[in-house]
């Protein structure tokens, strides 16, 4: 039964997923007992967005099998999906305009719910029109919360000069909100501490502390598989196996884009590429 007195969350992660890691799974099942533990909230979904191939970061393979190792990464979640809209865009897709896109999709879903119920309703007890409007009213402004859910590296990225707008990071912080997971090296509190514009919106910022450090990364998994080495256990079973099936991540892979001449949002890509 959903209780009243918490808001509902949609977490939704942006990112290569070049490939999908145990890593980025776990980062869900992180941040949902976060917020669920704080009672304010209840995370009634995930969405996993791959950037599109206009991203263009070196040694990123294509979106169609990207998306599609994701999808065999979520099959046995009940809660955790995969959405293809980002990565089957032609141009790369400012993150701010991803999160609009999906908190677009959330406010109709919820819109068409709201439709159906009225109906139901109005089928039942026809006189008491006044409180199904203003029921559906009260249910509109209770609608879910979207938030992002990032790495620290990312939150850490919003420094870099150039990088991200300064309106886009107000947008996302102030308005949707910030679930941001410890990743070793890095310390969002400090980071949030020392931006002005982020200590502003500190209450939208949930940090979530992994204390296993855990670093495994797309990056270390590329370098394994082209080396031949095992991924076992850093990958699900069936990523593994797709990757094996479709001999992905090969030292020609890793030189996809290496000469392309990179726009501002794409210097921190290529600078990450280093776990
Ligand atoms: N080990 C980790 N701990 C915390 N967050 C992580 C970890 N690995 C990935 N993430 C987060 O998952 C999201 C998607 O990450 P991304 O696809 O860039 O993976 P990555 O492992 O960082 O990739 P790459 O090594 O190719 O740069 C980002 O928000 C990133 O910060
Ligand atoms: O919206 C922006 O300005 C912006 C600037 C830099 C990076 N991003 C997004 O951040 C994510 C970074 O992913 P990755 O794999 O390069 O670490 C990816 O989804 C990018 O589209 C977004």
């Amino acid at each position: 039964m959903e209780n009243p007195t918490t808001s509902k969350v949609v977490l939704l992660a942006c990112g290569s997923f070049n490939p999908i890691t145990n890593m980025h799974l776990r980062m869900f099942e992180l941040a949902r007992d976060h917020l669920e533990d704080t009672g304010q909230y209840s995370v009634i979904k995930g969405i996993i967005s791959p950037v599109g191939d206009a991203y263009k970061k070196k040694g990123l393979i294509e979106a169609s099998h990207r998306v599609e190792m994701a999808r065999l990464a979520t099959e046995s979640s009940e809660w955790i999906t995969v959405d293809s809209w980002e990565s089957q865009q032609s141009d790369w897709v400012e993150t701010s305009k991803v999160i609009r896109h999906h908190y677009e999709e959330l406010l109709a879903r919820e819109h068409n719910r709201d439709d159906v119920d009225t109906i139901k309703y109005t089928k039942k007890r026809r006189i008491e029109e006044n409180y199904i409007a203003s029921s559906v009213h009260h249910r509109k402004r209770d609608g879910p919360q979207l938030m992002l859910l990032c790495g620290a590296d990312v939150l850490e990225s919003f420094g870099i000069p150039n990088l991200w707008k300064q309106e886009d990071i107000a947008e996302i912080v102030g308005r949707y909100g910030l679930v941001c997971v410890t990743r070793s090296g890095g310390d969002p509190h400090k980071f949030i501490n020392q931006s002005d514009d982020l200590w502003k919106y500190r209450k939208n910022i949930h940090v979530v502390h992994e204390w296993v450090t855990n670093d495994i990364s797309a990056t270390h998994v590329r370098r394994a598989l082209r080396r031949g080495r095992s991924v076992r256990y850093l990958l699900p079973e069936s990523v593994v196996r797709y990757v094996q099936e479709h001999s992905l991540y090969s030292a020609e892979s890793e030189q996809k884009n290496a000469d392309v001449v990179l726009a501002p949002f794409q210097k921190y890509s290529d600078a990450s590429t280093s776990g």
